[in-house]
């Protein structure tokens, strides 16, 4: 309080110009004795502690600027009293417990040392520059013995910065990188008819398990084989998930063309390296996304492990947990040990390095046919530098149509255009089942549904009748887009467009798998093209040809497609009484 009043006096003139001007006059004469006679003895205190240094600064330098120096000082100091960061006598202080033993030296009410060197009459530098309170740590600065040094040091420190900081510096920003195994991957050629490499030019497969390939037919390794099989066996060669020099083998992430060999790129390696063992565990896992996919490369196991005491079990959820559980417990004694050796296998790898990280890869390696990674260069010369490869030997094509000629399109691909394995998808299972209902309707086509209202048998028989040609088209839902490898498929429909482009990679990579050829049809309604398109061109896909069909063309169907839907509504009746009876 006191140092507020003295801080808005306006000087020994004006007082006695007041000369009997009432009270305020008489008040501002006495506050102004009192603060003499305080000045004085701060004056006196600050000699006796430090008197050679007193007098010096007070024959060199000017008051206001002794002054100055050290509340700089503590006005810096002192951004962020009591933080952990800030000098420990700052800390202190702005605790009380400094300031406390400060003003036991003063009367209560007294006006501390900082004020004491103010000229009368000049703004008092605590009252117009730092608020109210400050007063002891402004004390505190000027007491302090190397108060000159700790100025410079001072001047521009950061809050809360214990040792340097001799000027602010920029946060750096962080820039996104990829990292560098996803930016310079291995790569692998993607043509699988010309770039074979003869099973006998990598010897280190087992002689049994090359025998067995010769024996269903394979005479070579497709591209992903050649890179993967190798690098796999070498990180088994010093013990199974031993790598090099006794280390944990790196994890390893392949992204390859849909019908490119993937399976047996796994599947020859981890048979090989359990080989040896003696002890039945659970060695290997295995994990797919369809209960039709884990059959399949169920059966490939089954093949090159058939001849060795190595077992392959199934879980797929179709029996009871525990008859499952239990096949496990025959078979195998315990679960697999950490750490395991992680190997990805897809043809649609995320790229996102973010989303592999979540994986928890250890050193991870990447095998690539992918041209999207930076620095690659284009090495099959056909200009696909997309994010996905799809496979050399297949064509893309859309149709633009309405929603009632849809089925129309279908209709005179099978008939008119004499493929006699078509793979049709749709978006839904509803929309599967209209679909087929209404072929069947049409009739002359041997026509099949694949979706979640079959069973598991069913639909086994059903792929199974597909593959032996006994169905010449196949419509499903994308329970059957990934993975499912079946014999001669020269026709993808996309009837519903796909959403994702990774549903289209997978979709249409049923056919044209193994080097063979194959034709891929999306129907296109008018306000799904420009966004279909640019989507696959974005992702830098194949161009797609446009593949126009008059209703000239599809005229001669119409009156059977007539006849057709009116069953399909007959039909649709009789399925909804049947099901709420
Ligand atoms: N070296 C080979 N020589 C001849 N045929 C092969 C060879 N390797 C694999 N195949 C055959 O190629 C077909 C496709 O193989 P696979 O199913 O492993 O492809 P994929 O890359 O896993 O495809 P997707 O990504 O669709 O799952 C299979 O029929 C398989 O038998």
């Amino acid at each position: 309080m006191a140092l507020f009043y003295v801080a808005r006096y306006p000087g020994p003139d004006a007082a006695a110009a007041a000369g009997p001007e009432g009270a305020e006059a008489g008040a501002h004469g006495r506050a102004r004795a009192l603060l003499e006679r305080l000045q004085s003895r701060a004056r006196e205190r600050q000699q006796q502690r430090e008197p050679a240094q007193t007098e010096a600064a007070a024959s060199t330098e000017p008051a206001t600027r002794r002054r100055r120096r050290p509340r700089r000082r503590r006005r810096v100091n002192d951004a962020e009293p009591g933080s952990p960061e800030a000098p420990q006598g700052k800390r202190r202080k702005a605790d009380g417990e400094d300031a406390g033993a400060e003003s036991n030296e003063e009367a209560p009410g007294e006006p501390s040392a900082g004020s004491s060197e103010e000229a009368p009459g000049e703004p008092s530098a605590g009252s117009s520059e730092e608020a109210p309170g400050e007063r002891s740590t402004s004390a505190s600065a000027e007491a302090a013995p190397d108060g000159p040094a700790l100025e410079e040091a001072a001047g521009p420190l950061v809050p809360g910065l214990v040792l340097g900081g001799f000027g602010k510096r920029k946060a750096p920003k962080v820039q996104p990188f990829l990292p560098r195994w996803l930016a310079e991957p291995n790569c692998v050629r993607r043509n699988v008819t010309e770039d074979l490499v003869p099973i006998e030019d990598i010897p280190d497969v087992h002689p049994d398990l090359q025998k067995q390939l010769r024996a269903h037919g394979i005479s070579s390794y497709f591209p992903v084989q050649a890179a993967v099989i190798p690098a796999l066996l070498e990180s088994a060669a010093c013990g199974f998930l031993v790598g090099r020099g006794g280390y944990r083998p790196s994890d390893l992430c392949v992204s390859a063309p849909t019908g490119s060999g993937k399976t047996l790129a796994f599947v020859i390696p981890v048979v090989q390296a359990l080989l040896s063992r003696v002890v039945c565990h659970i060695r290997a896992l295995v994990v797919l996304p369809t209960k039709e996919l884990a059959q399949q490369v169920s059966k490939v196991f089954n093949i090159y492990t058939d001849a060795t005491p190595l077992r392959v079990s199934l879980v797929t959820g179709q029996k009871s947990l525990a008859k499952e559980q239990e096949s496990l417990v025959q078979k195998t004694t315990c679960c697999p040990q950490m750490p395991l050796q992680k190997l990805l296998f897809s043809a649609t790898l995320t790229q996102n390095p973010e989303k592999l990280q979540q994986l928890g890869l250890h050193q991870p390696r990447l095998f690539s046919t992918g041209l999207a990674h930076r620095g690659l260069e284009d090495t099959d010369g056909d200009g696909d530098s997309g994010k996905y490869a799809f496979p050399v030997g297949l064509t893309h094509h859309y149709v633009p149509c309405s929603l009632s000629s849809k089925p129309l399109v279908v209709l005179h691909l099978v008939l008119e255009m004499g493929f006699s394995r078509v793979l049709c998808f749709t978006n839904s299972r509803e929309n599967s089942h209209r679909l087929f209902l209404l072929v069947q309707a049409f009739g002359g086509v041997d026509v099949a549904e694949f979706s979640s209202r079959y069973g598991p048998g069913q639909r086994r028989m059903i792929l199974k009748q597909f593959e032996q040609g006994k169905i010449q088209l196949l419509i499903s839902t994308d329970a059957t887009a990934r993975g499912i490898d079946v014999q001669g498929v020269e026709l993808v429909v996309n009837y519903d467009a796909p959403q994702y482009l990774r549903t289209y990679v997978h979709r249409v990579g049923r056919t044209a798998r193994a080097g063979k050829t194959g034709q891929a049809f999306t129907l296109l309604l008018k306000v799904q093209e420009r966004r279909f398109l640019r989507m696959l061109t974005e992702a830098g896909a194949p161009e797609l040809q446009r593949h126009e069909l008059s209703s000239k063309l599809l005229q001669p169907l119409v009156p059977r497609y007539e006849e057709a839907l009116s069953q399909l509504e007959e039909s649709v009746k009789e399925e909804r009484k049947q099901r709420a009876a």
